[in-house]
């Protein structure tokens, strides 16, 4: 016989009346009833928006089934480190491997199992029964639940409030709310015998362990990090009051899946009843990290009824030139560019051509007296501004890891009529949905290159003196780029322009200029894949060095849309050069090169995004005590995103947010903007400045530049390093001139006059180098560096054979 507790629980369903209720508890059972008792239900609820229901916010209901579908769409804010959860009527065998999964909690369960045994608390109220009082009768807990079930369905339904001898079996249909009143008002809980004891403690362990329990404990707003304390209040709760009829059921079903599955919704209910102001602060936490429907962020835009066309093609395909025409058509025009060197061709071109056009970059603001157009990188783009047309060049850049946010900001949010989007055909299926979402109207404009670029099978047979006038060989890392320079400037005829990342974007353009213009002896190119984007140059043919560079970590393959866009810059319309080429220095990497052009392109399945400083404010209400890092690490593990979108990495900004948590008295805003400034955190020198320039500003001193002006060009690769990096310092000022209160960087002209002077002579640099490459001292080795000189990635295609 069940006695005490468990006898008036069971009593509380034994009617009529509750039958069908009692046929829906079971869902605290790992059978399959709920899957077909509510699978309408489940199906409804799958459509709210995750954490909305509207009824009873934070019921145990809210726990059930559909719930669960709700938690497995949940997978981008629960992070890349979590799996797929399992619904909680999932059948056992799923949720046996859930619950045994140590991935998530096994620290808190060592914590649980250890302190449990010498835990006052929850020690003191019990008595254990000697081993030998167990007897058969009341030892019942291996019975078959499916047959317990059918019992207790027949002394329902004849009405009798009879408990029958598997009392404790039937405690496994009752409503866990219930079951939770029962146990919170018990004056003191059972006795419990030495084994019950251990046994409990087991299933306590697994509960705190369970992965499913603690994805589960999220839909109500129990954190990970405090659901272990949870489960640990919860236990010593459960010691001091649980009855007879609990105990022996849970026994009988031992430190398992199903114990948890039983435990779970009464675990719910406390949490409810005695976490309020956790949930509520988890709840104001989430709620603030919410980045799902970024298209809603624009209400102006969404007002709009807007057209987009998107201009879709390879490289070199005149898809830029023909948006180009509608925006110098229009009386207010605006051009989004992918790099301030093509912001700034845009902006000469456009004036040139009697459009009075502005320029606005990160680092400098050139107003035109009466012009209506504006150029300007991707990132300064205005959402305030209305505008007839606008121009948003490479939209496939929505999907860079990085700056991926600003493409999709400027889709989302540009006030225009009509924005013209060029690119590549990567992410046309993701437009097409970001535009059904928008409302905007989609057109799309499909081209081919003007002439297919051709493949030289030959290659250069690994000997740079096979290299011709017009060629752009490509490397991918400086050093590499001035051992090309130097060996073909010492085995042949032929000069060199080079062209980097690192250099100034004027030093770029005039390398460009240089290589264009035929009444020179600079003929040949050589450059990284910064070449692939914004310049217009006469290539004949692009050779590849190599096929593989150094990502920061290691050597990888060079990604098969990188390869086109650099490939595709050979052969330009109305160039010298109109037919283009490519190929390899060794034949061993021709069959990647192939390969690479003939892959189709990509189908992005998501692109970036980044809150914006209020999204980041709003969190940082919800947290205390905590750094910016770990502001920003928390926002990302924690945030919520459409299936559309990816959070963009911020391992940079996070870098420069801890070099500035030193610096005293800067407010969120400022720490937020400091942590954008374009500063290049493996040079140590640059991040000085940067950390001085914060220091100067949280104190209100006037930031000074406190940087001497170099007398001459570079004859060593040495002094050529000192000016690429006294530019980025420069740039960085400059860029923070923009984004902070002017008249704290009054050094403004100053910083131009040294930054356009040390791009001259720069460029002077460059025209006469030639001399050894050094690497950068960022206190990490090169790759590959062997004692005797630095070895260039061999074939790709010999890696592969290894
Ligand atoms: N209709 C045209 N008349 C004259 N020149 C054109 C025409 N279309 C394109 N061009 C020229 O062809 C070259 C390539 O065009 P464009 O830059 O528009 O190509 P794209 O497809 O945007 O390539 P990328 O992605 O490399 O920028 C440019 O120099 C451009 O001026």
């Amino acid at each position: 016989m069940a006695r005490g507790p468990a006898s008036s629980l069971f009593r509380a369903y034994a009617s009529k009346k509750n039958v069908s209720r009692i046929r829906v508890f079971f869902c605290n059972q790992y059978t399959t009833s709920f899957g077909r008792h509510d699978r309408g239900a489940s199906q409804n609820l799958l459509l709210c928006p995750a954490f909305d229901v509207p009824n009873r916010p934070f019921s145990t209901n809210s726990i059930s089934p559909p719930r669960l579908g709700l938690t497995s769409q949940r997978q981008d804010f629960l992070g890349p480190d979590n799996f797929l959860v399992k619904p909680f009527s999932s059948v056992v065998q799923d949720g046996d491997e859930d619950v045994n999964d140590n991935r998530e909690g096994g620290s808190s369960a060592a914590l649980v199992s250890s302190e449990c045994e010498f835990d006052a608390d929850s020690g003191k109220s019990i008595d254990f029964e000697h081993e030998s009082e167990v007897t058969d009768e009341e030892d019942g807990g291996s019975e078959d639940y499916d047959s317990a079930m059918v019992e207790l369905e027949n002394v329902v339904e004849d009405g009798e409030s009879v408990v029958n001898s598997e009392g404790h079996v039937h405690v496994a249909s009752h409503d866990p709310s219930e079951l939770y009143r029962e146990l919170r008002d018990a004056e003191n809980g059972v006795k419990l015998r030495r084994s019950e004891w251990d046994t409990l403690i087991e299933i306590f362990g697994v509960m705190s362990r369970s992965g499913w329990a603690s994805d589960q404990a999220l839909a109500i707003y129990i954190g990970k990090a405090f659901f272990p304390t949870a489960v640990q209040k919860f236990r010593k709760f459960f010691f001091l009051k649980c009855s007879a009829d609990v105990v022996k059921y849970l026994v009988s079903l031992g430190p398992s899946d199903a114990a948890v599955k039983f435990l779970f919704p009464i675990f719910v209910e406390y949490c409810l009843k005695e976490f309020p102001d956790e949930i509520k602060q988890f709840r104001s936490m989430i709620e603030s990290a919410d980045l799902t429907k970024p298209h809603t962020w624009f209400p102006f835009a969404r007002a709009m009824k807007r057209k987009i066309i998107y201009h879709c093609g390879p490289t070199n395909s005149g898809k830029t030139y023909n948006a180009l025409q509608r925006f110098m058509d229009a009386k207010k025009g605006l051009y989004c560019s992918p790099l301030r060197l093509l912001a700034m061709e845009v902006f000469d071109k456009v004036n040139a051509l009697g459009v009075y056009c502005s320029l606005q970059t990160g680092q400098e603001k050139k107003y035109v007296p009466f012009s209506n157009h504006v150029s300007c990188t991707v990132e300064m783009v205005s959402t305030d501004e209305l505008y007839d047309v606008a121009v948003i060049d490479e939209i496939q850049m929505m999907a860079d890891p990085n700056r991926g946010y600003a493409w999709t900001r400027a889709l989302l949010g540009l006030k225009a009529d009509e924005i013209h989007l060029c690119g590549d055909p990567s992410v046309l299926n993701i437009v097409r949905k970001i535009c059904s979402d928008t409302g905007d109207e989609l057109y799309e404009q499909h081209y081919e290159r003007f002439k297919p670029l051709v493949v030289e099978a030959k290659t250069l047979l690994g000997d740079l003196r096979n290299v011709r006038s017009g060629d752009c060989v490509v490397a991918f890392s400086r050093r590499e780029i001035f051992e090309v320079k130097m060996a073909i400037e010492k085995y042949t005829n032929h000069r060199c322009c080079v062209i980097y990342g690192a250099l100034p974007p004027e030093t770029r353009r005039q390398q460009a200029n240089l290589f264009n213009d035929q009444d020179n002896e600079f003929d040949v190119l050589v450059a990284s894949d910064a070449v692939g984007m914004g310049l217009n140059l006469n290539i004949r043919r692009v050779v590849f060095y190599s096929i593989s560079k150094y990502n920061g970590d290691k050597v990888v393959p060079v990604s098969a849309s990188q390869v086109k866009q650099i490939a595709g810059r050979a052969g330009r319309r109305g160039s010298i050069y109109p037919d283009g080429l490519t190929t390899t220095l060794h034949l061993n990497d021709l069959d990647y090169l192939i390969e690479c052009l003939k892959q189709p392109f990509d189908d992005v399945k998501k692109v970036g995004l980044f809150p914006f400083f209020e999204q980041v404010e709003l969190f940082a209400g919800q947290l205390h005590n905590v750094t910016f890092c770990e502001l920003l690490e928390k926002f990302g593990q924690n945030c919520r995103l459409d299936g559309s979108y990816f959070l963009c990495r911020h391992d940079h900004i996070k870098k420069v947010a801890n070099m500035l948590e030193k610096v005293q008295g800067l407010s969120l805003e400022n720490r937020f903007n400091f942590c954008f400034a374009p500063v290049n955190i493996r040079d140590p020198k640059a991040m000085h400045h940067l950390l001085r320039f914060a220091s100067s500003y949280s104190q209100n001193i006037p930031v000074n530049v406190y940087m001497g002006m170099p007398k001459a060009s570079a004859s060593n690769d040495a002094e050529l390093l000192d000016l690429e990096s006294k530019h980025q310092v420069l740039s960085m000022y400059l860029w923070l001139s923009q984004h902070f209160e002017r008249e704290q960087f009054p050094y403004v002209q100053k910083a131009e006059t040294m930054a356009t002077d040390i791009a001259g002579l720069l460029s002077e640099s460059l025209v006469k180098a030639n001399w050894k490459p050094e690497a950068r001292k960022t206190g990490k080795p090169m790759p590959q560096q062997k004692a005797d000189g630095f070895e260039r990635p061999r074939s790709l295609i010999k890696l592969k054979d290894k």
